[in-house]
């Protein structure tokens, strides 16, 4: 069989994660962190000397892609790319799977741009910043949305007038690449329990839920855009819109203020006032990161309620994501106050971050470490022309 080797890009709204894969080899894993304000390369499981590293002086992910493709071709030339695969966040309500990007593709996820804009504009970026460098490799879009239009036509609806709905005002959902990943980990991790009702966490510095049936997306707490659902890093997550409606009309915000409100000042930095970052928070005895944290948890608690509901019951629940991995007091306080679901958490696991987490009885509990790179592999390698077959 032909080797084949894939870049994967993870455009995040602060950081650009980065994976090669060299057919089933990981050849190099890291991510750009704080991309916008001062970039700097960590690449995981390495502490590699700073002269090691791409230098990166321009801020932003346009700024950021010549170098590091110039170091991954000064480091890794021998690996011969078969293609470059990207997370693209929204995929609208026609790709329901990954696909080729041809000049026409590119153009409708442009205008998906409003729907996305923290994760639209960077990822179309280095769509282009690719193509001006390596014009004839494909390049694959792998989308966030794709995997949630499994989801039943009732909980992808607003109970908004029917035109808007079929103008594409719907409930889209995202981390669909962290979750598709996730699913492909339950066999091995809950048994026949990865068939029945199972929810999963993504917290990171987004943050989601999705309900799921048979692997099957049924429901999730993002809607239209990635606003929606549970409290995150910055974003207040589910809001009502008089909240909206009061601050343009009553306070005279601009669009772009409020904008900047929903995307930027909210969620935990917004009510702690000190950081987006769960981990700052937890080491705080400020009253404000305490109130920020406890919310947190409120908002998610409530959110697994309502998704239980729909999925009539609890088989498994699944921790994954920055928070969900490595906030052994966050998984604590959400399975505590879950009890009455059956929900029984082992400490001692708990602690140490194992995979299994439950005590044996009541719904399965469990960690899986995020893998959206793993995902765009897979992905962008099934878009590629079968190999031809080796000579005999
Ligand atoms: N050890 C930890 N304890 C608590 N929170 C953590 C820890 N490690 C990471 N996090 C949280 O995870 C967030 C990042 O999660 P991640 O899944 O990498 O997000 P993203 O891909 O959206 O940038 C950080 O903002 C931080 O709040
Ligand atoms: C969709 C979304 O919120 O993604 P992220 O968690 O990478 O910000
Ligand atoms: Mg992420």
């Amino acid at each position: 069989m032909t080797s084949r080797a894939v870049l994967a890009l993870n455009a995040g709204s602060s950081s650009l994660k980065v994976a090669l894969f060299h057919d089933e080899r990981c050849r190099v894993r890291g991510t750009i962190e704080r991309i916008n304000e001062a970039p700097h390369l960590v690449l995981d499981g390495a502490t590699t000397p700073s002269d090691a590293l791409p230098r990166l002086t321009g801020t932003g992910h346009t700024a950021v892609i010549a170098p590091l493709l110039d170091w991954l071709e000064a480091q890794f030339g021998d690996v011969p790319l078969s293609a470059v695969g990207h997370r693209v966040v929204h995929g609208g309500r026609h790709h329901a799977a990954p696909c080729l990007l041809e000049p026409a593709v590119v153009d409708e996820l442009r205008e998906l741009i409003p729907l996305a804009p923290l994760h639209q504009p960077p990822a179309l970026a280095l769509i282009d910043a690719l193509h001006a460098h390596w014009p004839t490799l494909p390049q694959v879009a792998c989308f966030d949305t794709a995997f949630h239009r499994s989801q039943p036509w009732l909980n992808q609806c607003f109970a908004l007038p029917r035109r808007l709905t079929e103008e594409g005002i719907l409930r889209y959902g995202f981390h669909g690449l962290s979750y598709a990943h996730a699913v492909r980990q339950l066999p091995e991790l809950i048994g026949e329990r990865h068939r029945g009702r199972v929810i999963i966490a993504h917290l990171g510095h987004g943050c989601s839920l999705c309900a799921l049936e048979d692997g099957q997306s049924q429901a999730t707490t993002m809607g239209f855009t990635a606003l929606d659902g549970l409290m995150m890093g910055r974003r207040a997550g589910n809001l009502d819109p008089g909240v909206i409606l009061y601050l343009l009309q009553q306070k005279g915000w601009r669009a772009d203020e409020i904008e900047h409100l929903l995307y930027h000042d909210s969620g935990l930095y917004g009510v702690s006032g000190l950081s987006d970052d769960m981990r700052d928070l937890l080491a705080s005895d400020a009253p404000a990161a305490a109130e920020a944290v406890a919310l947190f948890v409120r908002r998610v608690v409530r959110e697994i309620g309502g998704l239980v509901a729909l999925l009539g019951g609890l088989d498994a629940l699944i921790f994954t994501a920055g928070i969900g991995e490595h906030a052994a007091p966050i998984r604590q306080a959400v399975c505590h106050d879950l009890a009455w679901l059956g929900i029984k958490l082992d400490d001692a696991a708990n602690a140490r971050h194992a995979p299994r987490l439950d005590r044996g009885d009541g719904p399965a509990i469990g960690i899986v470490a995020a893998d959206e790179e793993a995902e765009i592999r897979r992905s962008t390698l099934a878009c590629l022309p079968a190999s031809p077959a080796a000579p005999a």
